[in-house]
């Protein structure tokens, strides 16, 4: 048990705390806020990257404060109402403690200085309205994670098969979902059109007309 589970987080109602405004702070702060979700970063300075960041996306609030745990109240106070903290100070032991005080309060804290202090990894990813891929090596090696996204981006997704076969398969749900009543005998029909031979072939072809003609057949056929 590798001790993660991956879940993706639909971003327009949850807010993120990050903790410190540099390198890193920076980078997670503009992939967060591209998707969609509503950031406050608290640092003593803030990179020139992220002050023009602040011109752009009216969901980001820069908050100058130099965090010190021995004054609990105050951190408290600044992170009371957010969902997610990513503490990205140049301070692991600050990292740390951050953590532990966003944990006790409920909220759940990604450390980068140290992914022991994490209760979520940030992976790498590519994500659009079709298919999202995350790809995390635990910590090992960002640089071989891009290499794995890489591969599947190449291998896989730049063929038009896949993506002919998704828009196929959405065309199934709307059709069973309207004519097949019992859930059950759907899910099994969801494979059997899937495996079906013409089916596929036809399906990734991106000829979805009679892609469906052929899955209306097979699900007469159980009729
Ligand atoms: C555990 C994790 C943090 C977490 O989320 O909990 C973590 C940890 C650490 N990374 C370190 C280094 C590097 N990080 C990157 C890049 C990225 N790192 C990211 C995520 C994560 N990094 C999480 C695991 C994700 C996974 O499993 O893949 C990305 C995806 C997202 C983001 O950072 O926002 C972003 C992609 C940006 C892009 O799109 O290119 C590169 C490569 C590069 O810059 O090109 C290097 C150089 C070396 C290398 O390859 O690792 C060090 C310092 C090691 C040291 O001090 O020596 C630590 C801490 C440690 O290991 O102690
Ligand atoms: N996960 C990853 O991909 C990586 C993680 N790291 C780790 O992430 C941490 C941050 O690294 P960088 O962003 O490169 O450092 P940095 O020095 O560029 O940024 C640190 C930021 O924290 C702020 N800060 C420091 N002390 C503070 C305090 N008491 N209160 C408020 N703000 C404070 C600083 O003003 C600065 O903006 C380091 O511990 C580093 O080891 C580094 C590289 C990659």
């Amino acid at each position: 048990m590798c001790g993660f589970f991956p879940i993706f987080l639909r971003s327009y109602k949850i807010d993120v705390v990050v903790i410190g405004g540099g390198t890193v702070g920076t980078i997670r702060a503009k992939e967060l806020l591209k998707a969609g979700f509503k950031v406050k970063v608290i640092s003593k300075d803030f990179s020139t990257e992220l002050k023009e960041l602040e011109k752009s996306y009216q969901t980001l609030f820069l908050f100058k404060k130099e965090i010190n745990i021995n004054t609990k109240l105050e951190l408290k106070e600044l992170i009371r109402d957010t969902n997610l903290v990513i503490s990205a100070t140049g301070n692991p032991a600050l990292n740390k403690d951050i953590c532990e005080l966003a944990r006790e309060m409920g909220k759940l804290c990604n450390d980068p200085s140290n992914m022991e202090n994490s209760d979520f990894i940030i992976p790498i990813s590519m994500v659009n309205n079709d298919f999202g891929v995350a790809v995390t090596t635990f910590g090992i090696s960002s640089i071989v994670s891009k290499e794995i996204l890489n591969r599947i981006n190449s291998d896989i997704l730049a063929s038009k098969e896949i993506i002919n076969l998704l828009h196929a398969m959405a065309e199934i749900k709307v059709f069973l979902k309207e004519n097949v009543k019992d859930p059950k005998r759907r899910y099994h029909l969801y494979h059997e059109i899937f495996d079906d031979r013409e089916f596929n072939l036809r399906a990734k072809e991106g000829d979805i007309k009679n892609a469906l003609e052929r899955a209306k057949e097979i699900v007469g056929d159980e009729n």
